[in-house]
């Protein structure tokens, strides 16, 4: 063969590869975004990228929260990139997406009221594993009805007062069983003692075999809400649509027997929000449906379970590290226990007292970041936020997470600082850990509450010291200590 005929093969390779490299880079600008620029003046879409064909910048997303765990740099670099507009398209988890990071644009998306109709729920696998009925699926004024059985189940004295007195033993008694083992990985410790609660407090759920069932399945549906929506056997989707269809049976049989004894035997209703639920009626006298109480008590338990144990380990890491802190909390403990009995649990009024405990537990919650963004949809063709077109059906990440680490808004922010919440109003759009609007968390009571019993029962009797102080974190699918918060667990002597 000619040299010049080895140059006329290799220019016609970058030729191909140049033209299927620029092919790739274009085709998703071309598929979601072509013609869109043309929209009347003032509606342009924001700047950013679509990325490549069916991944869009799930690489880049990957990276920063996976890799090189960073992830706020995820979203600095698209304010260097493309200017600190707040507002930026993408493609993410399968969709082309409108990604907004500022306070302002933040809080005018969730605080979009219903008559607007301009955004509803936006979970990318929502209906077939959350459930058709849950909370966090339906919209308007079906999730407005929803929202105020819920609202009652959780905020009634009656709930605190379980939620009490479920709790504590069962943090007592880890704690012990953590002494007896002396050493501990607390991300695994917290998740395990967390599940147990949670169904304990909702539905009295006590029995070990039964749990264990349901944690696995718990698990399996977690890890489906993160996957590809691909329902073929043997993906994580489609094990997590199986292990939904374990949990409503689960939850339906319990339903079933509470109904047969509620007609045999009224005096031996349950103790715990299910019940609340299943009795709680609207202003015009209307219960919650079969379905409604089951996909809602699956959505509270996945809501409940990985949320609060995540902030669980991260108060075991932070107090180890920031020994002021942990002293200040303990001279509040001290402080509460003078005025009781020995052995008394805390009851609501020793929680209201618990200012310094508060803070702590706050300034976890902010430090834990557990939810990165908040999911909407946009379901009209018309909205327009800060001159920026959110086009129809695209999905908008409502980016919290950025927010709560950024100096503007909180000093020294990743310092573990509970006195910064002394007097401290955030403007809303600012401090969203909870979200905030229609669809503000229903459990954020509860959550306060259960870090702050934990706080108080840890701190009064034990010592712990992190095994790899040094160990860095992980991002995914939650931020944790990488190695779990390894710890050595005793007595305080
Ligand atoms: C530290 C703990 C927690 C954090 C950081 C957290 C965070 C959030 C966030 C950001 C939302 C808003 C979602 C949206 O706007 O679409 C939310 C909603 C929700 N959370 Fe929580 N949550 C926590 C604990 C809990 C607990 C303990 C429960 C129940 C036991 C719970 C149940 C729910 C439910 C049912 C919703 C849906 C509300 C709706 O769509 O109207 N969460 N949570």
């Amino acid at each position: 063969m000619e040299l010049h005929d080895n140059y006329g093969i290799g220019a016609f390779f970058v030729v191909v590869l140049s033209f299927f490299a620029w092919f790739m880079l274009r085709f998703n600008e071309w598929r979601f975004v072509r013609g869109m620029h043309k929209a009347a003046a003032g509606t342009r879409l924001p700047p950013g990228s679509m990325g490549l064909p069916l991944l869009g910048e799930m690489i880049d997303f990957l990276r920063c929260f996976k890799y090189s765990k960073t992830p706020d740099l995820f979203i600095a670099k698209r304010k260097i990139r493309y200017g600190d507009t707040g507002v930026y398209r993408t493609h993410l988890f399968g969709s082309p997406a409108i990604l907004t990071c500022s306070p302002e644009v933040n809080k005018e998306i969730l605080h979009s009221s219903i008559e607007e109709g301009k955004f509803s729920a936006g979970w990318p696998s929502s209906g077939l594993l959350l459930g058709s009925s849950s909370v966090g699926v339906v919209d308007g004024l079906l999730h407005k009805r929803l929202r105020r059985h819920l609202m009652e189940a959780f905020n009634s004295p009656k709930a605190l007062a379980l939620h009490l007195a479920s709790a504590q033993p069962m943090f007592i008694s880890a704690l012990e069983q953590w002494v007896s083992k002396g050493k501990i990985v607390a991300y695994n410790e917290t998740k395990a003692i967390t599940f147990r609660n949670i169904c304990d407090v909702l539905v009295s759920f006590k029995s070990k075999t039964l749990l264990d069932t349901m944690e696995a399945d718990y698990r399996g549906l977690m890890a489906g809400l993160r996957a590809m929506t691909i329902n073929v056997p043997g993906t994580a989707f489609h094990h997590a649509i199986n292990c939904r269809k374990n949990l409503n049976r689960i939850i339906a049989e319990e339903l079933r027997e509470r109904k047969l004894m509620c007609t045999t035997d009224h005096e031996k209703k349950h103790d715990d929000f299910m019940q609340i639920l299943i009795d709680s009626t609207d202003a015009d006298g209307n219960k919650l449906g079969e379905a409604e109480v089951i996909d809602n008590i699956v959505a509270l338990i996945l809501g409940g379970y990985e949320s609060t144990s995540d902030v669980m380990t991260w108060a075991l890491y932070y107090l180890a590290k920031y020994p002021h802190v942990l002293d200040k909390l303990k001279e509040e403990t001290r402080s509460i226990r003078m005025h009781k009995p020995e052995d008394e649990l805390l009851m609501a009024e020793d929680i209201k007292s618990m200012k310094y405990t508060a803070k702590v537990a706050e300034e976890l919650i902010r430090l834990s970041n557990v939810s990165p963004f908040i999911f909407r949809k946009v379901v009209r063709d018309d909205v327009v936020i800060n001159g920026y077109k959110f086009p129809k059906n695209w999905r908008v990440l409502v980016w919290i997470r950025s927010i709560h680490v950024d100096s503007q808004y909180f000093p020294d922010p990743l310092a573990f600082d509970p006195d910064r919440w002394e007097n401290f109003k955030a403007k809303p759009g600012i401090y969203s850990v909870f979200g905030s609007g229609q669809r503000y968390c229903v459990g954020n009571n509860f959550a306060r509450t259960q870090v702050m019993m934990f706080l108080h029962h840890l701190c009064l009797n034990y010592r712990w010291e992190l095994l790899n102080p040094d160990a860095g974190f992980a991002y995914q699918p939650h931020p944790k200590p990488e190695d779990g918060a390894e710890m050595a667990f005793g007595r305080a002597t």
